[in-house]
This record gives structure tokens, C-alpha cells and sequence, in this order.
């Protein structure tokens, strides 16, 4: 099942800027481990903001939850999720 995810980051005002380093950092060693594996297929960054729209292909929505709700960005993110259905003219 695939799904697209828009993340928009509401970084706090008042952490200690080397903790907000080490959340990105653990960031991004969560969201390639789920890349790595092909649940994550894609990750675009919207221009001009601290969001990003994703592809992610997983087993059910229970599933994406859990992926979601595992980012260490997780409490400073609006998550908008859309289920994905095939289109009749895609040729794969
Ligand atoms: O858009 C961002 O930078 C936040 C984020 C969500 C997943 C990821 O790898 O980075």
C-alpha cells in the first residue's frame, strides 16, 4: 500500500540548538534504515519551507503509524497522510 506523506517541521524555540543537532541527526539514520529497506521511497523537499513530501510502500496503515510515529522529529511535525491508489494511464 502506498501512501504520501507531507511533513511540515516545527522546530521549538527554546532547545538547546546541539539537542536539535542530535535529533536531525538520529533524523536521518531513521528515515535511510526505512529507505535501505524500500519501505521509504522517496523524500522531496517542498521549496521554500521546513516540510517535505514522501512516498512510503508499506504493509498497512497500522504499519505507517508505527513508522511515523517512530521519527525523533515526530513531536515537532504536521503529518498529512494520503492513501494511493493506482492510475489507469500509469504504464507500471
Ligand atoms: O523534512 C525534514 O527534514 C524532516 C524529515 C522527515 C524525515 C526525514 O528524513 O527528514
Amino acid at each position: 500500500m502506498k501512501y504520501m506523506v507531507q511533513m511540515t517541521v516545527n522546530p521549538p524555540k527554546d532547545m538547546d540548538p546541539q539537542e536539535w543537532q542530535e535529533i536531525l541527526r538520529r533524523e536521518k539514520e531513521y528515515g535511510q534504515a526505512f529507505m535501505k529497506n524500500g519501505k521509504f521511497q522517496h523524500i522531496w523537499r517542498i521549496v521554500g519551507e521546513f516540510a517535505n513530501v514522501s512516498i512510503f510502500d508499506v504493509e498497512s496503515n497500522d504499519e505507517l503509524h508505527t513508522i511515523l510515529a517512530g521519527f525523533p522529529l515526530f513531536p515537532y511535525m504536521d503529518m498529512n497522510v494520503t492513501a494511493l491508489a493506482k492510475h489507469p494511464s500509469a504504464l507500471n
